[in-house]
């Protein structure tokens, strides 16, 4: 069987700032894009990984080899382009322009023959399962998918020596680093991004990030709503009298999105017409109940932390909440 496709150039896609080059958590980043329209800080994670693997370092993920084939098989009809790790060498002069380092690996910069430039992301092998998650994820999910708010996966490169995506190049690098420095952006910016981000309407329903402390930022916003005070977090962060209103409803609705429990957060349509104020935001219910938990011990919520719902009155929106597979890509408007 032949496994490599015969190369067929993909078109530029749409330029300005895409919300998935940093696709391993892009409900975080709703969430972040939200709390930090609201009081401009991001937590950046940071994760060492290994370099890039070289020609004689076979490493064996824990899918078989003839399933991820399959899986390969069936995606190949859909769209992303398969890339021989020859052409990634050539398309990058050989890796040899560094772009940033992510959860999941190294990104490079390159460009097609005829000029288009790419960003290829190495993914590191030696992480667990971690990569060949965010491998299938991404190809399955943004590899089908375009949207004016999502990089666009040109294809990727999988074979007994390594494992990379190959996205879009984005001049502006990734929407983290653009949001953490707050001064470029101007609110009603961030105000745009933080809708196009939410109709994008990626979310991770069945993970949580458990990387949070009790000084979080988003924790330290619910401390301030719970007290009544979220107009002194807008006042703090410099955000002006005409724009507060805005800032407090889209901290609310930060705050809606993360629920510990799935089934609580809004539906990203809701979530839209909430921020473009079309609905009311009620107050939302307590977060982080494991971050609170005893002795300040984080504790994934459990199983019946999913399922208990009665008693409390969060489905005051009509739509549901689809439980969703942890990738999957719920498009919550079409522009
Ligand atoms: N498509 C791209 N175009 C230009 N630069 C990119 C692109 N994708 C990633 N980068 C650069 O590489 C860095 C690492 O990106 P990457 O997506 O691996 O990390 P991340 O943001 O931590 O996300 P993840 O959670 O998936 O690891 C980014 O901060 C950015 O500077």
């Amino acid at each position: 069987m032949s496994t490599t496709q015969p190369f067929s150039p993909p078109l530029p896609g749409n330029s300005g700032i895409a919300a998935a080059g940093m696709i391993g958590s892009l409900v975080a980043i709703v969430v972040i894009v939200l709390i930090s329209v609201a009081c401009a800080r991001i937590a950046r994670r940071g994760t060492v990984v290994a370099p890039p693997p070289t020609l004689n370092m076979v490493q064996v993920w824990q899918i078989d080899v003839p399933t991820m084939e399959r899986f390969l098989q069936d995606l190949a009809k859909e769209r992303p382009v398969r890339f021989t790790a020859q052409q990634l060498c050539s398309f990058t002069t050989n890796y040899s322009t560094r772009l940033g380092l992510g959860g999941f690996g190294i990104v490079y910069k390159g460009q097609f023959p005829y000029g288009v430039k790419m960003a290829v992301k190495v993914l590191n092998r030696s992480l667990d399962k971690g990569a060949e998650e965010q491998f299938m994820a991404e190809v399955s999910t943004i590899g089908r998918t375009y949207h004016i708010n999502l990089v666009r996966l040109y294809g990727f490169c999988y074979d007994h020596i390594m494992s990379a995506l190959v996205y879009e190049y984005m001049e502006n690098g990734s929407l983290d680093k653009r949001l953490s420095d707050t001064q470029a952006i101007e609110w009603v910016k961030l105000h745009e991004i933080a809708i196009g981000t939410a109709k994008v309407g990626r979310r991770r329903n069945t993970k949580l990030e458990f990387d949070e402390s009790m000084d979080s930022f988003p924790k330290h916003v619910w401390d301030e709503f719970e007290k009544g005070e979220l107009g002194a977090i807008t006042l703090l962060c410099g955000i002006e009298e005409d724009n507060r209103e805005k800032a407090e409803r889209m901290a609310m609705v930060a705050l809606w999105c993360v629920q510990d429990l799935p089934q609580e957060r809004p539906p990203m349509s809701v979530v839209v017409k909430m921020l473009e104020g079309e609905v009311e935001v009620k107050p939302p219910p307590k977060p982080f109940h494991y971050l609170y938990s005893v002795g300040n011990v984080l504790s994934p919520p459990s199983t019946s932390d999913y399922t208990r719902t009665e008693g409390r009155d969060t489905h005051w929106y009509k739509d549901t909440t689809p439980i969703m597979a942890k990738y999957e890509i719920q498009m919550a408007s079409s522009s």
